[in-house]
């Protein structure tokens, strides 16, 4: 493991060697005659070079919003001089990295990964250039304190408590989060959420900061992603600017990381969010960190950090279940009051999008976006046809194979009977429920239904799908079973 105290000053990104700041000065010079002083003074001197890879020449800006007038107004510019400088870049992006001051850069021995992380990919390259917002950037999303004094940038409006949608699965996330926002005092430092992808985390995070923002304006309120974190440590080192970084980190009331797992084998960036982390707790500063896993399950995360991360309260978002996902359909369907949406389409979603929240909303947005074009309410005839391809998707996940397996598990008969011609009634039920999930569950046609069990009718299948429907409005065991097998697939 490298240790801070053995960083070696010379030792620069790989790809920025003295030829590439050269370049970068004539760049600059070029730039200096072809504008006015003022112009070149505001706007070009505060840019600093990260590198050059890959013919794209990256420069950091000290601020969003410099970066965005750059990117509007002189990317093609800045593009020229570079390509009259060096033929070979032929393209440019320009990053944010708060808090640096424009200074001769100077690397450091990180790991090998980290100086890979710290360039960004071709496809967020692209992206940059484009205007459009990488996944993860060197920016920050920071809450502005009332005193005026920047220490972040915008955070989502709208993953408010409000908006978020209480379950079973994430009950205690959100009473731990709500507990975080509305109290100075610790209470478990850290709070360590954790869940799969697209359950809440963010939104939970994101909501802690607007709710303590909101309640006690002056506390210093600070949330990145994990990778923000590693991003902005390994500019401090290169612009000799460590201290400001420890100051900025060590004086929050409130820090929250996002998505953790990212620094695994991190060791560099691991060390300094350890101490990072050491100096927060003790000072009973709260700590919010969000992973997708365990905090025993973080592969490539230094025993040490693992076992302080459970220290506090660990709070597990479980995957959704259907009243869960139709809780959150129905508070998105009324947030668009100008689109009809048949409740039977919200409760097909439900039971059939079950990957995680993240693709249960987009399903929704495509809808709503569909029939806002077309004019027309949303119907269920409209969503098989408009997202055929997430269905399919998900479908995948829960097979006719599966669905009866479980059923005769559940029902405790054997798979062999529920396949078989069997009348009796203790199999005939069972198998009219497992032919009622496979048409709820999965897109396959009654006719494929029917062959999976034993080669039926269609019309067989049909009339259990019919008789299960029924007795579900009146038969209240049956109902708690279907919904307990619904929960099984959906999990
Ligand atoms: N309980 C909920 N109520 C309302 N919206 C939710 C809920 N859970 C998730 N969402 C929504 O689902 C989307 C994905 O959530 P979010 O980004 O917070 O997930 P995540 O757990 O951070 O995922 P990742 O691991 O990919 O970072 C967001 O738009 C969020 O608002």
């Amino acid at each position: 493991m490298h240790n801070n105290k053995g960083l070696k000053p010379d030792v620069g990104f790989e790809g920025v060697g003295s030829d590439m700041e050269l370049q970068w000065s004539r760049v600059l010079e070029r730039l200096k005659t072809e504008c006015e002083e003022g112009v070149f003074n505001s706007w070009f001197k505060p840019l600093a070079l990260v590198n050059v890879d890959e013919g794209c020449a990256v420069m950091a800006a000290p601020t969003r919003f410099m970066r965005n007038w750059l990117q509007s107004n002189y990317a093609e510019r800045i593009r020229q001089a570079w390509s009259k400088e060096n033929p070979d870049v032929t393209d440019i992006s320009i990053i944010v990295l708060s808090g640096f001051k424009s200074a001769e850069p100077q690397g450091t021995l990180l790991d090998n990964d980290e100086q890979d992380e710290a360039r960004p990919s071709a496809s967020e390259r692209k992206q940059t250039a484009a205007g459009r917002k990488p996944k993860a950037s060197g920016e920050t999303r920071v809450v502005q304190n009332n005193s005026g004094t920047e220490f972040g940038a915008p955070l989502d409006p709208r993953f408010t408590f409000d908006s978020f949608v209480v379950g079973k699965s994430n009950e205690l996330a959100y009473a731990a989060a709500r507990r975080v926002a509305e109290n100075t005092a610790v209470h478990f430092n850290p709070l360590f959420l954790h869940g799969g992808v697209g359950l809440g985390k963010t939104h939970l995070m994101h909501a802690i900061a607007w709710a303590n923002k909101q309640m006690f304006p002056e506390r210093r309120v600070l949330y990145l992603s994990a990778e923000q974190f590693m991003y902005q440590f390994i500019s401090s080192i290169r612009f000799k600017d460590t201290m400001s970084f420890k100051q900025k980190f060590r004086s929050v009331d409130l820090l929250m990381i996002d998505d953790l797992q990212f620094i695994a084998n991190k060791e560099s960036t691991q060390e300094e969010f350890f101490h990072t982390f050491n100096a927060l707790i003790d000072h009973h500063h709260q700590v919010v960190i969000s992973a997708d896993r365990s905090p025993t399950d973080l592969e490539g995360i230094e025993e040490r950090i693992r076992s302080r991360l459970g220290w506090g309260l660990v709070a597990d978002i479980h995957p959704t279940d259907y009243e869960l996902r139709l809780g959150i359909l129905q508070q998105k369907a009324n947030s668009v009051p100008e689109v009809e949406i048949q409740t039977e389409v919200l409760e097909f979603l439900a039971k059939r999008i079950t990957s995680n929240v993240r693709e249960l909303e987009g399903a929704l947005n495509r809808m709503v976006a569909h029939a806002t074009l077309i004019g027309r309410p949303i119907t269920m005839e409209m969503t098989q046809e408009v997202l055929q391809d997430l269905l399919r998707a998900n479908d995948r996940r829960v097979t006719i194979d599966e669905i009866q397996r479980r059923v005769a598990d559940y029902f405790n008969i054997r798979l062999s009977d529920l396949l078989s011609s069997r009348r009796a009634r203790q199999v005939a039920r069972p198998r009219q429920i497992a032919m009622y999930l496979a048409k709820e569950m999965t897109s396959k046609s009654l006719p494929e239904i029917g062959r999976k069990f034993g080669g039926r009718d269609h019309t067989t299948v049909m009339h259990a799908v019919k008789r299960i429907d029924e007795l579900r409005q009146t038969d209240s065991v049956l109902e708690e079973d279907i919904l307990h097998l619904e929960r099984i697939f959906s999990t």
